[in-house]
């Protein structure tokens, strides 16, 4: 079936496998106007990719090929140029991320897919603990539920006690990236979007975000993620692909 190039909900045109995907990334292309040095900057390329439900697809490569453009555009931090993302969406069935209007971009964010980066960006003086609440709040109606999956998850990471009530710009690199995490993860995102979660952090603190990725897709979530660390993606993605020159190989 051919998909106008406006539309934003419908059928998703079939990849090559039969399954019905929850992601169907077709032809995406991204590129930035530098205006004060007047010149193009090439994000990402003709990028097709298909994920299937609760499938763990990995992407590596250099740095500076496109990688973050591709997870930007799919969270529509970017505003691809060309191409279609479709997203199996439990509220609004098959939709295009690169057309979608903001106020149903704005619901998906909170209530279906989830962005890890390596930054914590987060409302000023608020706690840890009430920074994982409010997330978990998304998800769960019941307080003894938002309370108690607060605290699996910040035991879950070993976050020390002591900081729970404290606001985290006092935090190290490792604590703030761990809060970052359980932040995202505590919502069980229907699609999760890893990027380069494990960059600055110890080795335990990397099996344990590998346990909960683990554990995310036995319940079902779907994760495409970057990733420097090879090692760390081995036997926990599906399908790995590589970024050359914001090209997919
Ligand atoms: N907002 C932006 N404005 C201008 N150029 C950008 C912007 N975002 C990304 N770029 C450029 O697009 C290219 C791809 O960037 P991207 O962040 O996707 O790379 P990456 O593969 O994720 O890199 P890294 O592994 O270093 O994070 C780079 O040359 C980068 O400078």
């Amino acid at each position: 079936m051919n998909i106008s190039s406006v539309a934003v909900s419908g059928e998703a045109p079939a990849p090559a496998d039969a399954v019905r995907p929850m992601l169907y990334i077709q032809d995406l292309s991204k590129g930035f106007t530098l205006h004060a040095a007047d010149r193009r900057v090439r994000g990402c390329e003709h990028i097709s990719l298909s994920i299937a439900p609760g499938e763990f697809v990995g992407i590596t490569g250099r740095s500076g090929s496109g990688k973050s453009t591709i997870l930007k555009c799919i969270y529509r931090t970017n505003l691809p140029e060309t191409g279609s993302i479709w997203y199996d969406s439990a509220a609004f069935g098959m939709v295009d991320l690169a057309r979608l209007d903001e106020r149903r971009v704005i619901y998906l964010r909170n209530y279906e897919i989830g962005y890890i980066s390596q930054f914590l960006d987060c409302v000023p003086r608020t706690t840890a603990r009430e920074i994982v609440e409010a997330s978990a709040a998304e998800a769960f109606d019941d307080p003894r539920v938002i309370e108690s999956e607060t605290v699996r998850m910040l035991e879950h990471f070993d976050f020390p006690r002591e900081l729970w009530d404290l606001y985290p710009n006092t935090f190290s690199g490792g604590e703030k990236l761990r809060l970052n995490i359980a932040r995202a993860m505590v919502r069980r995102p229907r699609l999760l979007l890893l990027d380069e979660p494990t960059a600055s952090l110890d080795n335990a603190s990397k099996v344990k975000v590998r346990d909960l990725i683990e554990q995310l897709k036995e319940g079902g979530t779907t994760m495409l993620g970057i990733f420097h660390d090879l090692e760390f993606m081995e036997g926990v993605c599906d399908r790995e692909y590589n970024m050359q020159a914001g090209e997919m190989r």
